[in-house]
């Protein structure tokens, strides 16, 4: 199935996944355009990183279809697959591999020359700081380090859509600046990054579209502007999933 494929660089419909009796995504459908930088929101829970992986092929939804440049996620796997970079929400790096083996076994994996492999892996070392870490082992990296290596392997073909959950947590302040300024001009060039993120600043900042996920279904989406209105995307997000922060204090939690 091959539709819309110039203008759509995600179509996803009627997603559901459900574990057990529980329904962690519920009918999501969304269009998601090509050249968008795209932000997914939504509580702890609300089943963003399980839509995420839906959507690149990595869980089978129970119900549902994705689609990438028209491709279909599983009739036509190896088409979607190669137009996109992902990056998942938790630890699924090898890691008994050094950071420029982990790049260089995507990157053969992947179909890449070895020349352009290695150039590509140093290049992308520097960007991230990693080039001291480069020899050692993955096992060894701290928390932020492995999210760098893990971007900087689902970076490296250079694919045309980027699917990135979390990209920033627990990343320093001047990675986090690089990855941004990457992340913009891949946008410029016409990639599309669909990410998820709680932190509601770097959201407005960097997405021109916004979907809000709660309990699993899609409870508003559209342009920046549409879905936060006059306010902030905090204020919107906090009155789209009923949820406000509370005065509760902690009954032995004081001195
Ligand atoms: N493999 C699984 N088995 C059972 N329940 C699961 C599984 N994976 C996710 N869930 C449940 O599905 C719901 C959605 O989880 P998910 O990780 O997609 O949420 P999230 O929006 O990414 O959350 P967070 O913002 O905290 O990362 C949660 O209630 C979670 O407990």
């Amino acid at each position: 199935m091959r539709t819309n494929q110039a203008e759509e660089a995600f179509h996803l419909d009627g997603l559901t996944k459900h574990f057990g009796d529980f329904t962690a995504v519920d009918q999501v459908g969304l269009s998601i355009p090509v050249g968008s930088f795209f932000g997914l929101v939504g509580p702890n829970g609300a089943g963003k990183t399980t839509l995420l992986s839906m959507a690149v092929g990595l869980i089978r939804p129970d119900s549902g279809t994705s689609a990438v440049h028209g491709h279909d996620l599983w009739q036509a796997p190896k088409e979607a697959k190669a137009a996109l970079g992902v990056l998942l929400e938790g630890d699924m790096l090898p890691r008994r591999l050094t950071g420029a083996e982990l790049l260089t076994y995507v990157g053969l994996l992947r179909g890449m020359k070895s020349a352009e492999v290695a150039d590509r892996s140093a290049e992308v070392l520097r960007a991230l700081d990693l080039v001291s870490a480069a020899d050692v082992v993955v096992a060894d990296y701290s928390t932020g380090m492995r999210k760098k290596i893990a971007l900087a392997a689902a970076l490296l073909h250079g694919p045309s859509v980027l699917v990135l959950d979390e990209p920033f947590e627990a990343v320093d302040p001047v990675s986090a600046a690089t990855i941004r300024s990457i992340l913009t001009g891949y946008v410029a060039r016409g990639g599309t990054v669909v990410f998820s993120s709680h932190v509601m600043a770097l959201v407005e900042l960097l997405c021109d579209r916004v979907a809000v996920l709660d309990a699993g279904r899609v409870v508003a989406h559209g342009t920046l502007d549409e879905v936060r209105g006059g306010g902030s995307l905090e204020d919107a997000f906090a009155h789209l999933v009923g949820a406000q922060p509370t005065a509760e204090t902690l009954s032995w939690f004081r001195f």
